[in-house]
């Protein structure tokens, strides 16, 4: 593979000139999760140019930061980002809603920087790098297939924990924004699945990686697609059933499922290891109580939940699951076939944890999760459309996978607890105006059955 010049400097040289610039711009990022604590420092892991700082045309800088914050565990690193940095001279207007700031000191005083993925002339420069496979100072590219020259990139603007750029229509590239060491799911598992045949899931055509962590994943764009979410808003605004859309869905999950398991290790669970997972399930939920004191008076209700699943086993068996598993990540082609994306799982939880074996029951649990905060974001809250799409979602999983969800109800009831815990969580600290939503399940699923 070739080896391409590249500048990496040395990080102690650049810091001080971003700095200032970074501390205003990175807590206001959708995708920044250290929200609500204050950021008293950074540090470089890595800087390269990807294309050179030397003020002859723009410059695109390679940033992988660490953000110091109080409140980390001991022993653990400080989280660390990935920035994608656009350093000209002259801004041209197009670009001002990109700025991040001006440099106020050192060698590269009066430079403006700004978000380099909204910039396609860097956002292409950063596609035709991933066609060439090589390594560019510590960043390593690879591709699995030739991929086409010059396609016009444009970056997603979906609320996102990750940044996304959509390439001719043909091909979507995924910037993971926190990174950590290790490889990340969503490019393990698709991969994964690509080689067990499940046309499920668009393949993986190309990736980055860098300070041990996979950085970026280039996929198949499904340019005719609508994601589930949307579709259910939908159905919900004109009245319409949902029930052979969720069927399908609930098939096209058992699917993938399937294909993890025959692609990855499976694991028999024992019984104390069952007792384990509803253990784990209550110290989430006082970690959440803490965070959101809203939580509180429910506690009881919600640990007699996972107490009433401790030791149920459901299929007894642990496998690679999704992890995060909403309508957001299903997408419907014109052809009515659903495709499932981003195998992060949930962004807030360590990677180690994200990649552990689970019960499939926790995607399940995720999916009828949705199908709820669907009909609750409706107005009127339509409670039958939810119960009548979360069923026909069962039916169809235990259609393709000869195992019905519903066999073992206090593990379905514990996982969808667990799956509202987490989403209090979420909203309390990224959408304010959403946490009713699952307060209104925590106030169902607490109540005595
Ligand atoms: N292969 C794809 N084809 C079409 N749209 C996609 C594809 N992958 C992702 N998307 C769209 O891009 C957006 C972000 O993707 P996602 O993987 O969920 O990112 P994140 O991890 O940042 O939440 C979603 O709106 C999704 O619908
Ligand atoms: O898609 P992401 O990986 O970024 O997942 C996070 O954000 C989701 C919201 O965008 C959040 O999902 C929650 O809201 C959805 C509606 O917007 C709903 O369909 C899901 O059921 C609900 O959990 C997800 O939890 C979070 O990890």
């Amino acid at each position: 593979m070739p080896e391409t010049a590249s500048t990496t400097r040395a990080p102690d040289a650049l810091l001080p000139s971003l700095a200032p610039l970074l501390h205003e711009w990175l807590p206001r990022q959708r995708w920044f999760a250290g929200k609500g604590r204050r950021v008293t420092g950074f540090t470089l892991d890595a800087a390269t140019e990807l294309l050179p700082l030397d003020g002859t045309g723009p410059g695109l800088l390679h940033l992988l930061v660490r953000v110091e914050q109080p409140g980390r565990p001991a022993g653990t690193p400080a989280d660390c980002y990935q920035l994608l940095l656009g350093v000209r001279t002259q801004l041209p207007p197009r670009l001002a809603p990109a700025l991040i700031g001006r440099i106020r000191q050192g060698p590269l005083a009066g430079r403006a920087v700004y978000e380099g993925l909204r910039d396609p002339r860097l956002a292409g420069l950063l596609y035709e790098r991933l066609r060439t496979p090589g390594r560019t100072g510590p960043l390593h590219f690879h591709a699995t297939t030739a991929l086409p020259p010059a396609l016009a990139p444009r970056m997603l603007d979906a609320e996102q924990s990750n940044s996304s750029l959509v390439y001719g229509d043909s091909f979507i590239l995924k910037i993971f924004r926190r990174v950590s060491p290790g490889a990340n799911p969503d490019l393990e598992l698709p991969l994964a699945l690509a080689g067990a045949g499940c046309t499920r899931v668009p393949a993986p055509v190309a990736w980055f990686e860098g300070g041990a962590a996979t950085l970026g994943v280039l996929q198949p764009y499904l340019r005719d697609s609508r994601d589930g979410w949307r579709l259910a808003l939908d159905a919900l605004a004109d009245g319409r059933d949902f029930t052979a859309e969720a069927r399908a869905l609930g098939r096209a999950t058992a699917e993938v499922h399937l294909a993890l398991a025959e692609a990855l290790p499976t694991r028999r669970l024992g019984r104390a290891e069952t007792e384990q997972l509803a253990a784990a399930m209550d110290r989430r939920l006082h970690a959440a109580a803490q965070a959101v004191p809203a939580l509180l008076p429910f506690v009881p209700g919600l640990r007699a939940v996972f107490e009433a699943a401790s030791g149920t086993s459901g299929d007894g068996f642990v496998q690679r699951i999704h992890g995060d598993l909403h309508l957001g990540q299903t997408l419907r082609g014109s052809d009515g076939g659903w495709a499932v994306i981003d195998f992060e799982g949930e962004p807030a939880k360590p990677l180690d944890e994200r990649r552990s074996p689970q019960p499939t029951v926790r995607d399940v649990a995720g999916m009828l999760r949705s199908f709820d905060y669907a009909a609750r974001t409706h107005r009127p809250w339509n409670a039958d459309w939810a119960a009548r799409s979360r069923a026909a979602f069962c039916t169809g999983y235990a259609e393709a996978s000869g195992a019905d969800p519903r066999t073992d109800p206090a593990l379905l009831r514990a996982y969808e607890t667990d799956k509202a815990v987490y989403e209090v969580v979420y909203e309390a600290r990224h959408r304010p105006d959403w946490l009713p939503v699952p307060m209104s399940a925590i106030q169902r699923l607490s109540a005595p059955q």
